[in-house]
């Protein structure tokens, strides 16, 4: 895995750090590389980021392969189950094995980590393929992370999100956001109303950017783990992000407003909330990313300095007064990080960082640097104190040359201490076995009650009244007023540096990127009267209450061709008021309803084509009438694992003549907890059936039917894995037939749910 410079300077270095879904659960993979780099010890012992007595620990701990960590994911209650199984069931199991004559511990919590939801283990490869109760763990690791209910992520990179503390009504934005292991953690907290079963509509908003396209498509599928109608994804250069328009209903202003403000048809959109996770150059991550070690160099760091400052100050003049930004790189190094934070805060006054030293009992950090020595090139030259000294030592024909800036010098001891940098978290691999990583967390302060204007006011520094807001540690958020004001509005820049104009980068990266030719889909809300909509509402029996109004179609005719999405209000409001062409809208919302294709399903008639998609039925089963939902219990679920289509007439009574007196299409089931067996279910489950003439299908994706089957029946009792089973064995040279239905007749739909083309 070797990184180049460029990749570095895209942020794209750091691609594995957030890559948690990957099938290699080994904790012990690390090429054999020569894990040494002059120039970086040269440049860390200088620095001063550690106490002597520390170094040779920090240093064999770089070199050490990193703890293999992961997250439980989802809302918190379906978590918490998922969280218990490996509690109750796997650590028990793990318990006292050895391998080789050898102890070989289980996987414990992270203690640090909320309501102990993320778990680390170290073991190597061999125990995991060869010890057999750490390969039936290793096997449940593998299909919950396939189905998206656990997510392998590093420990470190688990912290931002819980610094910035999200709550359901929140509006966040995820500035650098992809691949999304970090989104998705948003989105868990914007839906932390969520039930086992049912999914909340909060009336927040999560906006996921990143400026690359091919990231924002990972992002899509990362976050289709967690539908949210409250989710969009945009595709900015963060530094550039533009104005979001929002019409007055969508604002909460102060009490003292002036009318003349209330009454705008449009303001600009404010965040309660921002997270900037910037591209660095990663070398908190060298013990996962060994290659590292040979393409390290202080230059990395120096190249990001400016684009990260920019992406802050964005973030900056897009928050709310009073609310929160969390700063954070997987780099320990000043310049990217607490020089970072002092350009910015002396660029744009009203805001201080928080005092977060204690937010999570239990991690282990150390403070913000007061002052470090930037490297002027590659061989970590480091001589120079100041800004001023390193120019006055370049030739005057040079010094218009350099690349360097004030702002990566280190304050005066004056200004580091009214800034309070020791509030940096930092964080290094041998304090608690983790990455390195840094963390900052910053705040705007309230708007005063006399403040009329709202956001077009500009912020006096009260000292006084901010750190009031700062000791308290959820300060209530004042919603006020977001007046136009324009993207790339020119507030104060920073002070000591002059960032090339932001309109005109990014025009000519995109340009450059050959992307300026956005082609999306439009993005159109049916009225609530059309026919398919109004069929669907019909079909499922869906209580007057549901938001038909958010119903959203995206093909060139806006009609409901294949794929219903559902948005809450906020997300309307965003695209009924915005060109999705300038916000360069990815995707929003979430689909719910999909057209079933098949002979079968046309049958039907067009309007009741579509079926409930499993991603989308947690959102519309709080809508669903409860006596439209069909009752089951497990041994109807064992049928319906174990084959494809399997004939009504083969199923146990009662539910056998309640399904025989459904029509035929899409219909909601409900298993209730119950025993097959040996096997038991111990919670509800509800999941989405197709009924065609003679046979039922479990409409849910054959990944997620496996992950199922594990959870419930201990093994994989699923069609699928039995066909796979045998076509490992022995190639079929005979089609298989299952129910009438040959096996390549059989087609998976857009997510990877079996369908019978023909009955
Ligand atoms: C550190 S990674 C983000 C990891 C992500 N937050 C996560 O937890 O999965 C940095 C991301 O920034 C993106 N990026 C680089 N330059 C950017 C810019 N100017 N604006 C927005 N995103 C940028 C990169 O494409 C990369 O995906």
């Amino acid at each position: 895995m070797t990184r180049t410079k460029n990749k570095a300077r895209r942020g794209k270095g750091r691609k594995a750090q957030g890559d948690n879904n990957g099938p290699n659960w080994r904790t012990d993979v690390v090429e054999k590389l020569d894990m040494n780099n002059e120039r970086f010890e040269k440049y860390y012992k200088t620095q001063n980021i550690l106490p002597d007595t520390e170094w040779d620990d920090f240093l064999k701990s770089v070199r050490q392969p990193l703890p293999t960590t992961f997250r439980v994911t989802g809302s918190r209650q379906a978590a918490r189950l998922l969280n218990d199984t490996i509690k109750e069931t796997h650590v028990p199991h793990l318990a006292g094995v050895t391998f080789e004559e050898e102890a070989v511990s289980p996987p414990s919590q992270i203690p640090w980590y909320p309501d102990g939801l993320a778990w680390q283990f170290n073991v190597s490869k061999k125990v995991l393929r060869k010890q057999p109760e750490f390969k039936k763990f290793h096997n449940f690791l593998v299909f919950e992370t396939e189905v998206g209910n656990i997510s392998r992520q590093e420990a470190v990179s688990m912290l931002p999100p819980l610094f910035l503390e999200v709550e359901p009504h929140h509006r966040v934005m995820d500035m650098c956001a992809a691949p999304g292991s970090k989104t998705a953690q948003l989105l868990e907290a914007l839906h932390a109303q969520d039930t086992e079963t049912t999914s909340s509509i909060p009336s927040g908003l999560l906006i996921a950017n990143d400026s690359d396209n091919k990231r924002t498509h990972l992002l899509i599928h990362q976050s289709s783990r967690l539908p949210s109608p409250a989710l969009m994804v945009t595709n900015h250069d963060a530094s550039i992000f533009p104005a979001i328009k929002i019409p007055s209903e969508q604002v909460v202003f102060p009490s003292g407003t002036k009318t003349r403000v209330a009454n705008k048809r449009q303001h600009q959109l404010l965040f309660d909330r921002i997270l900037c996770d910037v591209p660095c150059s990663g070398d908190g991550t060298l013990r996962k990313n060994p290659g590292i070690w040979k393409s390290w160099s202080p230059m990395d760091g120096n190249g990001l300095h400016g684009l990260q400052i920019r992406i802050l100050q964005r973030a900056m003049r897009m928050l709310k007064k009073g609310g929160r930004i969390v700063y954070s790189t997987c780099s320990m190094n000043p310049v990217e990080n607490e020089a970072v934070i002092v350009a910015a805060l002396k660029s744009i006054p009203g805001f201080e960082l928080v005092d977060a030293t204690n937010h999570l009992p239990g991690l282990k950090h150390r403070p913000g640097l007061t002052t470090w020595t930037p490297s002027v090139d590659r061989s970590v030259v480091t001589d120079f104190t100041t800004y001023h000294d390193f120019i006055q030592s370049l030739p005057e024909e040079k010094r218009a040359d350099t690349k360097l800036v004030e702002s990566q010098w280190p304050p005066s001891a004056e200004d580091a201490e009214r800034l309070h940098i020791t509030r940096c978290l930092r964080i290094y691999p041998h304090l608690q076995d983790t990455g390195g990583f840094f963390v900052a967390v910053l705040q705007k302060a309230p708007a005063p009650s006399s403040d009329q204007e709202g956001e077009s006011s500009e912020l006096r520094t009260d000292g006084k009244r901010q750190a009031e807001a700062m000791s308290t540690k959820t300060t209530p958020m004042i919603d006020e007023s977001e007046a136009t004001t324009p993207a790339n509005e020119s507030g104060p820049t920073a002070v000591l540096e002059a960032p090339p104009k932001p309109d005109t980068k990014g025009k000519a990266k995109a340009k450059q990127s050959g992307d300026i030719h956005f082609k999306e889909n439009p993005y159109t809300f049916v009225s609530p009267e059309d026919p398919i909509v109004h069929a669907c509402i019909t079909k499922l029996n869906l209580k007057s209450n549901f938001p038909a109004s958010n119903i959203l179609v995206r093909n060139p005719a806006g009609d409901p061709v294949r794929s219903l999405y559902m948005t809450n209000d906020i997300v309307k409001s965003i695209v009924e008021n915005n060109d999705y062409q300038r916000l360069r809208l990815m995707t929003c919302g979430t689909k719910v309803m999909g057209k079933q294709e098949g002979a079968a399903a046309k049958r039907e008639g067009a309007e009741l084509q579509f079926r409930v998609l499993d991603e989308g039925l947690p959102v519309l089963l709080p809508f669903i009438e409860p006596e439209s939902i069909v009752t089951a219990d497990l041994p109807t679920l064992k049928i319906l694992m174990e084959t494809y289509y399997p004939l009504i007439n083969g199923f146990p009574e009662p539910f056998r003549s309640i399904i025989e007196a459904k029509t035929t299409g899409s219909h909601v089931v409900r298993f209730v907890p119950s025993q097959a067996g040996t096997f038991s279910l111990t919670h509800e489950l509800i999941l989405p059936l197709w009924k065609s003439n003679a046979s039922l299908t479990l409409m849910i994706e054959k990944k997620a039917k496996s992950a199922l089957s594990l959870r419930v029946f201990g093994e994989d009792i699923t069609a699928a894995a039995r066909q796979s089973g045998q076509e490992k064995q022995q190639p079929p040279s005979q089609p298989d037939v299952e129910d009438g239905v040959t096996v390549e007749e059989a087609v998976e739909d857009d997510n990877g749910t079996r369908m019978p083309e023909e009955e």
